[in-house]
């Protein structure tokens, strides 16, 4: 049966939980095609508070990295918006001019922030809270500026002010109303959470109205309605959020405040479905993930033709991401006629708690200070239940609270994790059933603490619940991945005793907890398998995938083209030959690259083989887990100062160890002299020319974690830098974790233990030995792919997606 194709547009939080619900029912129904107009793969937009406040990296949000889509068959178009749905035609029409042809359409936009349409708010500096590009102008203005304003006393006003102070910056908080938080915070609740924030540093101005942004070209300063005024050099707007429906303008699709759809998450137009922050459900757009996950479900079954029950609306709950402060909110916040409240006051401790009560039902939730209860409050609220019996105070402030509080006396179903859903028995019944370990573990099963993060503590706490006493040591060991128990140590040792040879037969024998492993495993068996057997056949899927189309993927989605140039040295022929495949191909972008080469940017995968065909030379792997570049100065052949042969040393290490694959990148320098014009001092190896000889450098970085390499031994002759070179190298290879840099796996195993190593001859040759066998097998892979018909049609044949004319 011919697959359906279902175009999703917008690559968020929302929407890509959807996709792998669906996933997850059933792999083989849709040929998946996902336009983001952000140049990522979906990321934790929820982080990107904690990004501001120092506590996590970008990096660290990607929840789905590129493998992911790669791995599951997923079209991805980055950094391309939709701008057109023609629903006859069942069609969509990205801004690059690129129509698909859908069978089912889900519109998955999010939200856009309200930007106050004040004079002024076109200025330079002033600027949205909604992704990481504006995260990434706060962290930049705050290098330069001093002052910021951030207007809206709301959850995310209050997070971004937060964060301008963690970088450095004095903030004046505006607010419109005499409280913050009003919408999720009585007036008490908001005066402690005022009286914390200005003791941090935060300062307020409230009930302030914008009229007017001031300054020349840049923002300067803030103009109210009562005649008063501020100095700025950045305004964050944070005063709420308004769903972006743009993409269906001029269509039939009926609009709201967001896109209409039903208890299924259907328009009212066939085959179209939206679902997220776009979507208005019974009149309620909603603002957090817990229900947009729940809508996912749903959506999920219909699209997968499963029975499911209809999505009847959430309540939600609320937390503050700011440090120190601890606060949590649903349903009503406001006391009137036909509600009860219990409250609980401690002005010493700083902790207000409040529920308010209708009919023996919960029906708000205000808690300050000390939030430990939410969870089983909550689940009071939402199951409606009848508390008749437990209205007075020790039920929301349970005497011997630890012991009420801990995970045993949890209730089985009581929810732990709030925005994915999952409660302590889904938990448990995973850690048992699975094996897991670890709080990462936890989530790869469950989903549990993948969004805020915030329930990692209890999932911790369930953890060392469940595991008992071989929980202490449970932590300690790094486990290859959640889809197994055993260490990368263990994993090789495994392959080699069990004469294992192929992924499959790994994950087989070795009880892997998901039967097709993941994006974290597959790659690294296939490296495993690889370094084990000279025999192994690449698994090509399994492999990353930059490696996999041997050309690195850029934000666009285009590719780069970047062919070898040993040790930097090119020559007029091959410049013209470079330069004539870039005008033939209109390559957007020709730039010379760090490591010493022409890279041309910007070409599609379907053109890739005719480029290579019509360079003709081999690829520089500049995607690679392998060997990169061997940088080089000119040495003696040019330099006053050069007392050895850099670029022909350079060039035959270059030639050595190209195409062998490595745990992780691996770069080399090659400088003539200590002066160092080729920046052996932050390679994985650095060579360095001395009158009479060579001293080698090992593990040195010069990226993020900048590290400069450590002296491993002087050699006399060109023969000993390439043979102790091989025998590192091999010795890295065998012993490495999979994606571990040589500057971290040299500080796990200790400098002294290598330097003893490559100090003995005969490991030396052993190590040397083993390496020539692997470097035997390796083909030049642009190559293979012009001469192979059947590896263009899977990898470089693009599905039928017309241009528009
Ligand atoms: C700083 C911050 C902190 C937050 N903290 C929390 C929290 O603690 N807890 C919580 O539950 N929620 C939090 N949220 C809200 C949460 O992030 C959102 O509810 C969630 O991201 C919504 O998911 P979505 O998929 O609907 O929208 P999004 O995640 O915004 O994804 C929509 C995507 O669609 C893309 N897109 C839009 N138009 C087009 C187009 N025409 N073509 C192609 N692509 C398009 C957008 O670029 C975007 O990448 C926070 C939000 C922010 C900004
Ligand atoms: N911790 C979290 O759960 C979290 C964190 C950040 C963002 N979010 C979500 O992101 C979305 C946006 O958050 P938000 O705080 O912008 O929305 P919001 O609507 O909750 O709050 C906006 C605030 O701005 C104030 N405001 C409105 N107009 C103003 C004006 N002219 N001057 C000064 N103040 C004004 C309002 O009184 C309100 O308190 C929401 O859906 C929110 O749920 C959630
Ligand atoms: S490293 Fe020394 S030999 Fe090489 S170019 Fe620089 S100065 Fe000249
Ligand atoms: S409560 Fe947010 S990830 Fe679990």
């Amino acid at each position: 049966m011919n697959k359906q194709r279902l175009v999703m547009i917008g690559n968020g939080m929302a929407g890509v939980r959807l996709i792998e619900e669906v996933l997850k029912i059933n792999k083989d129904i849709y040929d998946i095609t996902i336009f983001g107009a952000e140049p990522h793969p979906n990321y934790n937009r929820i982080q990107l508070s904690n990004i501001l406040q120092g506590k996590t990296h970008f990096e660290e949000t990607i929840i789905n990295e590129w493998e992911w889509y790669a791995e599951n068959n997923i079209e991805l178009f980055v950094g391309e918006a939709i701008i057109n749905i023609d629903i006859e035609k069942q069609t969509v029409l990205s801004d690059k001019g690129l129509e698909v042809s859908y069978d089912k359409l889900v519109i998955a936009t999010g939200s856009v922030p309200f930007i106050l349409p004040v004079k002024g708010a076109d200025k330079i500096g002033v600027i949205g809270f909604r992704d990481i590009n504006d995260c990434e102008m706060m962290i930049k203005a705050s290098k330069h500026y001093k002052k910021a304003v951030v207007i809206g006393g709301g959850l995310l006003g209050l997070e971004a002010a937060k964060g301008l102070m963690h970088l450095g910056m004095e903030v004046d908080v505006v607010h419109l109303m005499p409280h913050l938080m009003e919408r999720q915070l009585d007036p008490v609740a908001s005066g402690m959470l005022k009286s914390e924030l200005e003791a941090q540093g935060m300062n307020f101005l409230m009930e302030k109205q914008t009229v007017e942004i001031t300054g020349s070209d840049r923002v300067e300063g803030i103009r109210f309605k009562d005649g008063t005024e501020t100095t700025t050099d950045l305004v964050v707007m944070a005063a709420g959020i308004k769903a972006n429906i743009q993409v269906v303008n001029g269509t039939e699709i009926e609009v709201n405040r967001g896109i209409v759809v039903n208890d299924f998450m259907e328009t009212n137009v066939d085959n179209v479905y939206a679902i997220g922050e776009c979507a208005e459900h019974r009149e309620v757009v909603y603002g957090l993930v817990a229900p947009l996950y729940e809508q996912g479900k749903v959506l999920a079954a219909r699209l997968c033709g499963l029975e499911t029950k209809a999505y009847e609306g959430s309540i939600t709950g609320t937390q503050l991401k700011v440090s120190g402060i601890d606060l949590f909110s649903a349903g009503e916040i406001y006391d009137d006629s036909t509600t009860k409240p219990i409250i609980v006051q401690n002005y010493f401790e700083g902790v207000y708690k409040k529920v308010l009560i209708r009919e023996n039902r919960i029906v708000g939730i205000v808690l300050y200070g000390d939030t430990r209860d939410s969870n089983r409050l909550f689940k009071m609220l939402n199951d409606k239940q009848d508390i008749a019996d437990l209205t007075s105070i020790p039920f929301i402030q349970p005497n011997g609270a630890e012991e009420t509080l801990s995970v045993e006396a949890m209730a089985d179903d009581e929810i732990v994790c709030g925005c994915n859903g999952i409660n302590k028995k889904e938990i448990v019944d995973a850690i048992q059933e699975h094996e897991l370990t670890s709080v990462e573990a936890v989530g790869g099963c469950t989903n549990a603490g993948r969004s805020c993060g915030r329930c990692k503590p209890v999932i911790q706490d369930i953890l060392a619940y469940t595991l008992g006493d071989s929980f202490d040591d449970a932590p300690k060991k790094k486990t290859l991945c959640g889809c197994t128990t055993l260490d990368r140590d263990e994993v090789v040792a495994e392959i080699k005793e069990k004469g294992l040879t192929s992924i499959k037969e790994v994950m087989n024998v070795l009880e892997w907890k998901q039967e097709e492993g993941c994006s974290k495993c597959r790659p690294a068996l296939n490296y495993f398998l690889g370094m084990i057997h000279i025999d192994y056949i690449d698994e090509r899927n399994s492999r990353l995938v930059n490696e996999k189309m041997h050309a690195n993927i850029q934000k666009d989605g285009t590719y780069s083209v970047i062919p070898r140039m040993y040790g930097g040295v090119t020559s007029a022929e091959d410049l013209l030959t470079i330069a004539n495949v870039a005008k033939k191909y209109n390559v957007p972008l020709v730039k010379l690259t760090g490591g010493q080469r022409i890279g041309l940017y910007g070409l599609k995968k379907e053109q890739l083989p005719d480029v290579w065909n019509d360079l003709g030379m081999p690829s520089g792997y500049a995607y690679g887990k392998t060997l990169r570049t061997v940088k080089t100065c000119v040495g003696s052949s040019f330099c006053r100062f050069g007392t050895q042969d850099s670029m022909s040393l350079g060039i035959e290490l270059e030639k050595r160890f190209e195409r062998l694959d490595t745990p992780h990148k691996v770069k080399m320098g090659v400088s003539a002299c200590p002066r160092n014009c080729a920046e052996s001092g932050i390679k994985d190896v650095g060579v360095v020319g001395l009158d009479g000889g060579w001293e080698i450098y090992v593990g040195g970085n010069g990226g993020t974690d900048l590290r400069a390499g450590d002296l491993l031994c002087k050699v006399a002759t060109e023969k000993e830098v390439l043979d102790i070179t091989g025998a590192y190298i091999q010795y890295y290879r065998e012993t490495a974790l999979y994606l571990e840099r040589t500057s971290q796996w040299i500080e796990r195993l200790g400098l002294d233990h290598v330097k003893e190593l490559v100090a003995d001859l005969e490991k030396v040759n052993a190590l040397n030995s083993r390496l020539a066998d692997t470097l035997n097998r390796y083909q030049e892979p642009w190559e293979q792919a012009i001469n192979d018909e059947a590896i263009q049609n899977t990898y470089y044949r693009t599905r039928e997606v017309t241009l528009e004319k």
